[in-house]
């Protein structure tokens, strides 16, 4: 099944826009595990049981795995995934970008080390270097666009006086997605729930493409602005909240307060729908 049957699988199953994000950091754990990095998967494995009916996706953060040594615990999330919740597909935040011959040794590592259904790139060093991605069949790939932090500006919101049209360094970056880049139809975008009329600008030159929206819950995006902009039925679009769901609560009951953040984030995407 490709990446895109997975995402629209959930998307009708759970009923939801809402994608789980995993930042799992140590020190915000609850009493029983906290500090201790070797339990980042009994953390995030918790989560993924409380929150895998309600999710059109998951999305592992790998810096906050690497930065604990804890790749192998990241394989052990992705498989539990697998095992619990096969129909959720797993998104690699990776922000991967460089030269083509390393981008083949990143996407290996997305797609076979860790069997991830999409990876997140960054566009910044052109074609060549998305590519290497797209010989994974079936996989996703989202293009960074406009990202959901203040600073997304100083590059992303550049007017291109070379590019037909003039458009903003994001427009473009849309547009090549929506059209040249997509060879078989795996690109999709990231764009911030922080930036709704951005979102309404890229789903205008992006009509078709699957938008990964991070940016409600602790970045303050507004979730009923967000799909109102972004959502279309034939075009998925995958709602990311991270530190809203995992650290709902600092106690013993952090999963049951996680399932319960994240029904009420799917609920208030899911009534924005109109
Ligand atoms: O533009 C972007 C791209 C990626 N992210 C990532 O999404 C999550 C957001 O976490 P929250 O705790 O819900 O704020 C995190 O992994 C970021 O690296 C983003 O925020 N913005």
């Amino acid at each position: 099944m490709t990446f895109l049957e997975m995402l629209q699988g959930a998307q009708g199953r759970n009923r939801s826009m809402l994608c789980v994000g995993l930042d799992p950091e140590p020190t915000r754990f609850p009493a029983q595990l906290k500090g201790d990095a070797q339990r980042i998967f009994d953390f995030c494995a918790r989560i993924v049981d409380a929150t895998g009916d309600l999710a059109i996706a998951f999305k592992p953060q790998i810096a906050y795995f690497a930065a604990h040594r804890a790749e192998l615990q990241l394989e052990q999330l992705v498989r539990h995934i697998r095992s619990s919740f096969p129909h959720v597909p797993v998104i690699l935040d990776a922000k991967r970008g460089d030269i083509g011959s390393t981008a083949e040794q990143y996407a290996k590592e997305a797609f076979e080390r860790y069997d991830a259904d999409a990876v997140t790139l960054s566009p910044f060093m052109g074609f060549d270097s998305v590519q290497p991605y797209l010989k994974y069949s079936g996989k996703g790939a989202f293009l960074l666009c406009r990202t959901s932090n203040p600073g997304g500006d100083d590059l992303q919101s550049q007017r291109l006086a070379s590019v037909p049209g003039q458009p903003l360094l994001y427009e473009h970056i849309a547009q090549l997605a929506q059209g040249p880049w997509n060879l078989n139809g795996q690109l999709g975008l990231v764009v911030g729930a922080t930036y709704p009329a951005e979102i309404e600008r890229v789903r205008t030159l992006a009509p078709t493409l699957p938008l990964l929206i991070p940016g409600v819950g602790a970045q303050g995006g507004d979730a009923a602005a967000t799909v109102k902009a972004g959502w279309r039925p034939d075009a998925p679009i995958v709602v990311n909240s991270s530190r809203a769901i995992l650290y709902a609560s600092s106690g013993a009951d952090f999963a049951d307060a996680a399932r319960r953040e994240a029904l009420r984030t799917r609920d208030l995407l899911e009534a924005a729908k109109g």
